[in-house]
């Protein structure tokens, strides 16, 4: 029979092809490329040995590793596997659409200038003093499980308040604050901490719980470093480092809230 090979055919090769590199560059930047390669390995034997050998004992034996083998790596590669699905759900087409879905949803919630000026006011302040400050602002992605880690506070956005919870003596001063809905919901909050390889290596811990938050959730963060003094944000897995007050209040205005 002679071999066909249709557009249908190159499409499948490339989809292919489009899968292996990203799986690739996911392993890549999670550092187990060596994973990725022994992985490949094992599939390209698997197929040789029940595919083109026919080998039935063998075959069966590995087609049973082969079902095992997918959940351990599901269950090795979940952070990699949910960022996937988070990238697609977070991209600007898809994002527009579930803008639209939401827009009257959001209308109810819209952020003002009244809401974003206390915590601007207060990164200035704290800024000038050198207070270190981490502002987590919850946008569509509910952040329940961060906020139970900490204390509950459902306050108004209120500058006093913002800077009395992160004045160094205030036993709420260490982790983060978490804004949600217009309102102070939480203080002294555990943020996951990113392990990129890519943070410059003059910020700490609370950068990267600021980039890690941002890289699971569509979150935005605000960083007042306690060394510096200066202001930043952390939002979509990218840092915005040392804004003035007119470029925290322009990210803080109500497209991204
Ligand atoms: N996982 C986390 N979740 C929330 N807050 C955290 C987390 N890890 C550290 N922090 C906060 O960061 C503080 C430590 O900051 P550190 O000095 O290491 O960071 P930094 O990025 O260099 O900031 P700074 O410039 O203010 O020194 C802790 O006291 C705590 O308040």
């Amino acid at each position: 029979m002679p071999l066909e090979f249709g557009l249908k055919d190159f499409i499948d090769i490339f989809l292919v092809a489009l899968m292996l590199f990203y799986c690739y560059k996911v392993m890549k930047e999670s550092r187990s490329l060596n994973v990725f390669f022994g992985v490949l390995i094992f599939v390209v034997f698997w197929l040789f040995v029940s595919q083109i050998l026919e080998m039935k004992l063998l075959g069966s034996i590995l087609d049973k590793l082969v079902s095992v083998g997918t959940l351990a790596l599901i269950i090795l590669f979940q952070e990699e596997i949910r960022n996937f699905f988070f990238t697609i759900g977070t991209h600007r087409q898809v994002e527009s659409l579930l803008k639209l879905i939401r827009r009257n949803k959001k209308d109810n919630k819209k952020t003002n200038k009244d809401d974003i000026m206390p915590i601007v006011m207060a990164c200035m302040s704290m800024s000038k003093q050198k207070v270190g400050a981490l502002i987590v602002i919850e946008r569509n992605l509910p952040l329940n499980d961060i906020i139970r880690s900490g204390e509950l506070i459902d306050a108004n956005i209120n500058q006093r308040l913002i800077e009395n919870i992160f004045f160094k003596n205030s036993p709420l001063h260490d982790g983060a604050m978490i804004i949600s809905k217009k309102r102070i919901k939480a203080a002294g909050c555990i943020l996951p901490v990113s392990h990129s390889m890519d943070i410059p290596k003059e910020l700490g811990l609370r950068h990267r719980a600021a980039k890690g938050i941002s890289q699971e959730t569509d979150a935005l963060a605000v960083i007042v470093s306690e060394e510096t003094g200066n202001i930043s944000v952390a939002y979509k897995d990218t840092f915005h480092l040392r804004l003035s007050a007119e470029e925290l209040e322009r990210f803080l205005t109500e497209d991204r809230l």
